[in-house]
C-alpha cells in the first residue's frame, strides 16, 4: 500500500500538519483507538465508533458461517443475490462484487421502476440480504416488506432466502428473529460507512462469490503500519486531505479511470462527504468529473498517474487507509468524523410529508415541453435555468445534480442495428441524467457533483446541509409509469421516493440555498430534452 505526493503544494500542506500529528502521537493513539482525539464534545461517540480498526482480524470468526451460506445458497440454485441496504450498508459491498466480477443487484432506491426491474429476476432463483445497522431506515423497510410478500405469494419460504444483517438491539434482529432468517449481528462499535469489512461488506460479497478471505488478508497486512510515524499510508492520506482542507483545497476530485478496482470512488464519497461534511465545515468530494485545476481542488488518483497525491493498494487495504485517513481529515479540520448531525432533516421532513394526504408539490413556475420547472427562478426556458443556476454557484461553491430517478433506466436505450460498442455507450450516455453533469461542468469552472437519490440523502446529503453553505441545488424527479405497492404501509414506492425529493428540497431550501426541482412528465422525453437544453445553454 503506498500513497505518493506528485504534486509540491500539497506535500507542503501535508508536512505542514503532520509534524504536529507526530508531535501529538496520532498515529499510535488512533491505531489503538484513542476516542479523545477529536475532542471533548465527540469523545461520547468516538468511544463506541472505532471498532473499524480491529476488523481486518475479528472479521475472520465470520468467514466459516460465511463459507457455509454461501455453499448452501448455491446448492439450493440461488443465484440471483440481491442486497437491500442504504449509504454504508451497501455501498462496500458493490465496489467488492464490482471488484470482483460477481453480480449483485444492490437495492438503494425507492424509484418503482428500478425495483421493478429487481423484480424481474427469477424469484426462486433469489436470495436478498437485507442489511441495515439501525433497522429503521425506510427504503430497506419498504424492500424486505416487498420481498417477504412476493416469497409468501409464490409459496417460497421466505426464511431460507432472507439474510439479515443488523446490529444487536435493533428492530431489524428482532424482524429477523420473528421470520426465521438467517441473521448476523454486526459489531455495534462500527459506524455505517466505516463498516466495509465487517458482516455488511462481507456477508452480500460472500454470498455473491467474492474473496472476502483476501480482503481481509490484505486489510491485516497493512494494520502495523496504522501506528507507525512515518511510512503510514493512513497519515499520508489524511495529512494530505486534511493539510490541504486546511490550505483552502477542500473539493476532493476522484480519479480512478485506470484502476482495477471498480467504484471505489462512490464509497469514498459517502465516507469523506458525512463524515466530513458539518459545522459549516468539509471536504467535498468529486465523483466522474476531469480536474478543472480550480484553486481549491486537490486530486487524488486510485493507481493511476493523474493526480496530487496517488494512492496504490488492494481493495481491503485501501478500505482501511481511507477510514484511518478520514478520521485523521476530520481531527486537522475539527469535526467529529462520526456523526452524521444533518442525516436526520431530510427524513423527518419525508415523515411529515407522508402524513399529509396529498403532496405539496405545488404548481410549476412553467413547463418547457416534457419538463415542469419547480422554485423561484427567474428564467423562461430550460437553457435559462441551467444559465441561471450556474451563475448562482459562488466562487468557491459547487452545483450539486440529484436524480431521483432509475439509475439503469439508460442501458433501455434503443441502439441501432449492428451498433459497435461505441454507439452503445453513445446511446446510453444520451439517455443518463449523469450526463446532465458533464455537459453543465463544461459551462463552469466550479465543481459540479451528481447523485441518485435517495441514495445520495445517506452520503453527500450530509455535507449539502451540514458543510459549507456555498451549494446550488438541480433536482430532478420524473412522473411513474407503473407504482410499487409496499405491504402494510399507506404509500407506494412511487409516493415516497417524491416525499423523499421534497423533504430534502425542503431542508435546503430552510437553509436559503438556490434549489430548483425539474419533474420529467415523460421520463426518456425527459432526460433527452434536459440534455439537449444544456447543451444550448
Ligand atoms: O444501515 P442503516 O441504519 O440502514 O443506515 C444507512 C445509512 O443511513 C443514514 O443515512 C446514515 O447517515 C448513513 O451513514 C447510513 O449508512
Amino acid at each position: 500500500m503506498e500513497v505518493s505526493y506528485r504534486e509540491e503544494g500539497v506535500a507542503s500542506a501535508a508536512s505542514s500538519v503532520a509534524g504536529r500529528l507526530v508531535a501529538d502521537g496520532v498515529p499510535a493513539r488512533l491505531a489503538g483507538g484513542d476516542p479523545t482525539l477529536w475532542g471533548e464534545d465527540a469523545e461520547a461517540e468516538a468511544a463506541v465508533r472505532l471498532g473499524w480498526l480491529t476488523l481486518p482480524r475479528s472479521s475472520r470468526e465470520l468467514l466459516p458461517e460465511l463459507g457455509e451460506l454461501a455453499e448452501r445458497a448455491r446448492a439450493a440454485g440461488l443465484t440471483n443475490v440481491v442486497l437491500a441496504g442504504m449509504g454504508g450498508s451497501s455501498l462496500a459491498a458493490e465496489v467488492i462484487c464490482d471488484t470482483a466480477d460477481v453480480p449483485l443487484t444492490v437495492l438503494d432506491t425507492t424509484d418503482p421502476g428500478q425495483v421493478r426491474r429487481a423484480l424481474t429476476e427469477p424469484l426462486e432463483a433469489t436470495i436478498v440480504v437485507v442489511a441495515g445497522k439501525s433497522g429503521s431506515t425506510v427504503e430497506t423497510d419498504c424492500h424486505l416488506r416487498i420481498y417477504e410478500r412476493l416469497f409468501a405469494d409464490a409459496g417460497l419460504a421466505p426464511a431460507g432466502r432472507i439474510v439479515v444483517v443488523t446490529d444487536p438491539g435493533s428492530p431489524l434482529e428482532q424482524r429477523a428473529l420473528d421470520g426465521g432468517h438467517h441473521l448476523f449481528l454486526a459489531p455495534p462499535d462500527v459506524g455505517g460507512r466505516y463498516s466495509a469489512l465487517s458482516a455488511f461488506g462481507l456477508v452480500p460479497s460472500a454470498l455473491a462469490g467474492a474473496d472476502v478471505a483476501r480482503l481481509l488478508d490484505d486489510a491485516e497486512e497493512i494494520l502495523p503500519l496504522l501506528s507507525r510515524d512515518t511510512g503510514n499510508p493512513g497519515l499520508d492520506l489524511g495529512a494530505a486531505l486534511g493539510g490541504s482542507a486546511l490550505a483552502g483545497r477542500d473539493k476532493l476530485l476522484l480519479e480512478d479511470q485506470l484502476s482495477s478496482i471498480s467504484g471505489l470512488p462512490d464509497w469514498i464519497e459517502q465516507l469523506v462527504a458525512e463524515s466530513t461534511g458539518k459545522q459549516g465545515r468539509g471536504i467535498l468530494p468529486i465523483v466522474g468529473a476531469d480536474p478543472t485545476r480550480a484553486g481549491d481542488e486537490l486530486v487524488v488518483a486510485i493507481e493511476s498517474d493523474g493526480g496530487d497525491v496517488r494512492v496504490d493498494g488492494p481493495l481491503g487495504a485501501q478500505f482501511l487507509v481511507w477510514e484511518y485517513a478520514t478520521a485523521i481529515a476530520g481531527l486537522l479540520i475539527e469535526i467529529d468524523p462520526f456523526d452524521q448531525p444533518n442525516v436526520a432533516e431530510s427524513k423527518d421532513n419525508t415523515a411529515s410529508l407522508l402524513a399529509l394526504p396529498d403532496l405539496p408539490t405545488g404548481g410549476p413556475a412553467f413547463t418547457d415541453g416534457p419538463v415542469e420547472v419547480y422554485g423561484a427562478v427567474t428564467a423562461k426556458d430550460l437553457p435559462g435555468v441551467f444559465a441561471e443556476l450556474l451563475r448562482a454557484v459562488p466562487g468557491d461553491g459547487y452545483l450539486a445534480i440529484t436524480a431521483y430517478l432509475d439509475r439503469l433506466a439508460a442501458f433501455d436505450a434503443p441502439v441501432p442495428d449492428g451498433a459497435d460498442f461505441e454507439q452503445m455507450t453513445d446511446a446510453w450516455m444520451m439517455a443518463d441524467p449523469a450526463t446532465l453533469r458533464a455537459l453543465l461542468a463544461l459551462r463552469t469552472d466550479r465543481p459540479v457533483t451528481f447523485g441518485w437519490g435517495p441514495r445520495y440523502l445517506h452520503s453527500t446529503g450530509q455535507y449539502h446541509k451540514g458543510g459549507p453553505q456555498n451549494g446550488v441545488f438541480l433536482q430532478i424527479t420524473g412522473a411513474v409509469a407503473e407504482d410499487v405497492p409496499v405491504p402494510g404501509r399507506p404509500y407506494t414506492l412511487g409516493r415516497l421516493q417524491l416525499a423523499q425529493a421534497l423533504g430534502d428540497l425542503g431542508a435546503l431550501e430552510t437553509r436559503g440555498r438556490p434549489a430548483v426541482r425539474l419533474h420529467l412528465t415523460d421520463r426518456v422525453a425527459g432526460v433527452a430534452h434536459l440534455l439537449a437544453a444544456a447543451q444550448e445553454a
